[in-house]
């Protein structure tokens, strides 16, 4: 493909929201403006709702503080985290698009190796519009991609592929790592480019990040929930990876897929591995249960829709994953607070008929 150029009309400039959790600053987008200057940004400003984010010139956006939030959603705003990035799917909740990317500001441009800049957000969109397949794994990467295809013995009866809902983006430089590897590898970095993407296959969790992330809100929106962090909670840094479990269960219980690999961003900022270690540490110990509770997670055929997979595995999480920590308990009825909050925001049909507003 030639270098990463800005698109004539960006490819789904009036169908896709960029949401960016901050409590820092958004000078980054200065280097972001050639290919986000087109759409509109949601910044969900975490932390003290008196300070004031500047937004630099030319971008077109939302802004929601502490204070719109709680004014917005009222008692369910409790569902919200504090103080963590996980604020930022609040961003999702009250987009009315169809896509999400969603970034952190510490992330930038990167370069491939060829030294062209890389339009991650281009490139996302290229993975979401393009099928996956996760029943049946292509020894050629991704088979839509230019110059691929499927290999000789895939099935021709499934090479129609299933829809994607989720986009999971790399980074350069500063690697995703957990606490206790930051701190035995301060130094290490990613330089390792590899070009390719693919289908996570279906049955497979993976660990997803959301520093680089888009996905099909109207697909898998509602299971984007990135849990209670931070602020008066016992865990931290762990909200994309709640949402990840939580979100891989559901695509493939509705036959949805996930691909991970391209597009790279750069990362370049470690956050400090000892605030993310006391962060982390609960997290370290519960996600050795978590994991075979989201193994062997099965949710009921009549399961649907989104909502009804979520509010199903709430309830699964509630019993199962209560009994490790109360901790979940209170997880559980947060994640019923969020779908509330998100079919009252959205007018999901549910809702409006529960209001009696149903025509
Ligand atoms: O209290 C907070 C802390 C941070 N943010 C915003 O969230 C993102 C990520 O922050 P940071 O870059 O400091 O975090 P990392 O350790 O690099 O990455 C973690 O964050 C999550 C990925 O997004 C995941 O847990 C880890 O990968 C920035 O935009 C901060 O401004 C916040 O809103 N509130
Ligand atoms: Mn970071």
């Amino acid at each position: 493909m030639a270098g990463a150029s800005v698109p004539a009309t960006p490819l789904l400039k009036d169908e896709l929201d960029i949401v960016i959790p901050t409590i820092r600053n958004l000078d980054f987008l200065e280097m972001w403006r050639p290919f986000f200057e087109p759409y509109h940004l949601i910044i969900v400003q975490d932390g003290d709702p008196s300070k004031t984010i500047k937004v630099p010139e030319g971008f077109d956006y939302e802004l929601y503080n502490r204070n719109d939030i709680n004014r917005i959603l009222g008692p369910k705003a409790s569902c919200i985290s504090f103080k963590d990035s996980a604020c930022r799917c609040f961003g999702y909740m009250v987009s009315k698009k169809k896509y999400i990317y969603t970034i952190d500001d510490d992330c930038f441009v990167a370069k491939d190796p060829s030294g062209k800049d890389i339009n991650a957000l281009e490139q996302h969109i290229q993975n979401l519009l393009c099928p996956s397949t996760p029943h049946f794994f292509n020894t050629l990467y991704d088979p839509y991609r230019e110059g691929a295809d499927f290999v000789r013995g895939y099935p021709f009866s499934m090479r129609e592929g299933a829809h994607t809902a989720v986009s999971h983006g790399l980074w350069l430089n500063v690697p995703d790592y957990d606490a206790p590897t930051q701190l035995v590898k301060p130094r290490e970095r990613n330089t390792r480019y590899v070009d390719a993407v693919l289908t996570i296959p279906k049955g497979t969790l993976f660990p997803m990040c959301g520093m680089n992330l888009a996905f099909d809100r109207e697909l898998i929106g509602p299971a984007m929930y990135f849990g209670l962090m931070g602020d008066g909670q016992p865990i931290g840094r762990y909200d994309d990876m709640w949402a990840g479990w939580c979100t891989k269960v559901i695509c493939d219980h509705l036959g949805l897929g996930v691909k991970t690999g391209l597009p790279y961003i750069y990362h370049s900022k470690a956050s400090n591995p000892f605030v993310n270690l006391k962060k982390e540490y609960k997290g370290i110990f519960w996600q050795e249960e978590c994991i075979p509770f989201f193994q062997s997670a099965t949710l009921p055929k009549d399961c649907t829709t989104v909502q009804a997979c979520y509010i199903e595995l709430a309830k699964q999480v509630k019993e199962k994953l209560g009994k490790v920590d109360e901790y979940f308990i209170k997880l559980a009825d947060a994640m019923v607070t969020w779908i509330e909050a998100w079919d009252e925001l959205n007018g999901t049909p549910a809702a409006a008929a529960a209001n009696g507003s149903a025509k």
